[in-house]
């Protein structure tokens, strides 16, 4: 992931260097990867920045700077969460990009990865990829739109003859094998409609995420989990089958929570990087934000101290400009 963000140190952009302009902050495997292909092609440097302390950095400047940055989703309900920058941590941060990591957040800079899993969005686009043949990962995420999971899914009701196991709280409905009624039935791949594929490949992949990051915020005793990472794109089903997850496992005692610029954490933590390397003048110059029209109410359940904004409009915007002062 890398940072588009130009640094000249010290100086305003007609008096430095040329060297020196060509140096930007960068974070991700890519920073290191890709480090060779940008001095050889561009002549620009990239200066590395920790990937774990750039996600932080850039949920922790989000969550505090912009009051419309964090939401729930259920049942195609989006609400907006307004966290009380003094009650922020500590909370689980958990990012979906090609694999997954989790992040307990304590404060700024403060942080432990405590867990991770290689199950995510390079899992879901690969083997999507594999399976229905889509050609990009957007063609994919359509295709999900439309399909319909129970077709191969192995349900509980497939295996109690239609009935839910309420003795342990499984409905009828819930999944019991994802995939797994391509054991018992004698059909090729090409048998299966690539949207049913796609659908139950979502929900596999989107369920254990879920229900992973719910363990672990147990496992810590955290109150708030936020996912981010580019693969969730705002998708509905993605963040609602997440969100379906953490409610069933904590037996609807916490909710996931989406970031709105869950795709930039990385990048943005890697701009805030500046900061620390003398620019003490760095700083939020200025926060644009249209406020959602419809009014706000106390949210329940875990999620005290917020106050959770209904969304009556997709097109509420938050501008944030980030300049450096001479
Ligand atoms: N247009 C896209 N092309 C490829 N992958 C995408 C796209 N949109 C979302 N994704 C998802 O985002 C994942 C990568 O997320 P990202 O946060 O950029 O991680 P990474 O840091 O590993 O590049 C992909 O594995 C895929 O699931
Ligand atoms: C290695 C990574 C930190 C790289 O980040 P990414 O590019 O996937 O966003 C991530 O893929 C990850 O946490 N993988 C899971 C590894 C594991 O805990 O099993």
């Amino acid at each position: 992931m890398l940072c588009d963000c130009k640094i000249i140190k010290g100086e305003d952009c007609h008096g430095a260097s040329v060297s020196e302009k060509n140096i930007i902050k960068a974070t991700g495997g890519g920073a290191f990867k890709f480090a060779d292909l940008f001095k050889e092609k561009l002549g620009m440097t990239l200066d590395k920045v920790d990937e774990m302390n750039s996600l932080v950095a850039g949920a922790n400047f989000l969550l505090k700077a912009a009051s419309h940055e964090a939401y729930t989703y259920m049942d195609g309900q989006k609400e907006y969460v307004q966290i009380d920058q003094n009650d922020l941590y500590p909370y689980l941060l958990v990012n979906i990009g090609s694999g997954v990591s989790m992040i307990k957040v304590d404060g700024d800079g403060k942080f432990e990865r405590v867990s991770g899993t290689s199950v995510g969005g390079g899992t879901f686009w690969g083997l999507g990829k594999l399976l229905t043949k889509c050609k990009s990962f957007d063609e994919l995420l359509e295709l999900s739109y439309s399909g319909n999971n129970r077709v191969i899914d192995m349900l509980v009701g497939d295996i109690y003859g239609g009935m839910d196991y309420s003795k342990i709280g499984l409905s009828s409905t819930a999944i019991a094998s994802s995939f797994g009624k391509a054991v018992s039935e004698d059909k090729d791949l090409e048998e299966y409609k690539p949207e049913d594929v796609a659908r139950s490949l979502l929900r596999m992949i989107s369920n254990n995420i879920g229900q992973i990051a719910y363990l672990n915020a147990l496992r810590f005793g955290l109150k708030r989990i936020f996912f981010g990472g580019f693969f969730i794109r705002g998708h509905a089903y993605t963040m609602d089958t997440i969100s379906v997850a953490v409610n069933f496992w904590s037996n609807g005692e916490a909710k996931a929570m989406f970031l709105r610029h869950e795709g930039f954490l990385g990048a943005l933590g890697a701009f805030m990087s500046y900061r620390k390397d003398g620019f003490a003048d760095l700083m939020a110059h200025h926060l644009v934000e249209q406020v959602p029209t419809k009014p706000s109410r106390n949210a329940g359940g875990g999620l005290n101290n917020s106050k959770i904004l209904k969304d009556g409009n997709e097109n509420i915007s938050i501008e944030c400009t980030m300049q450096l002062s001479n």
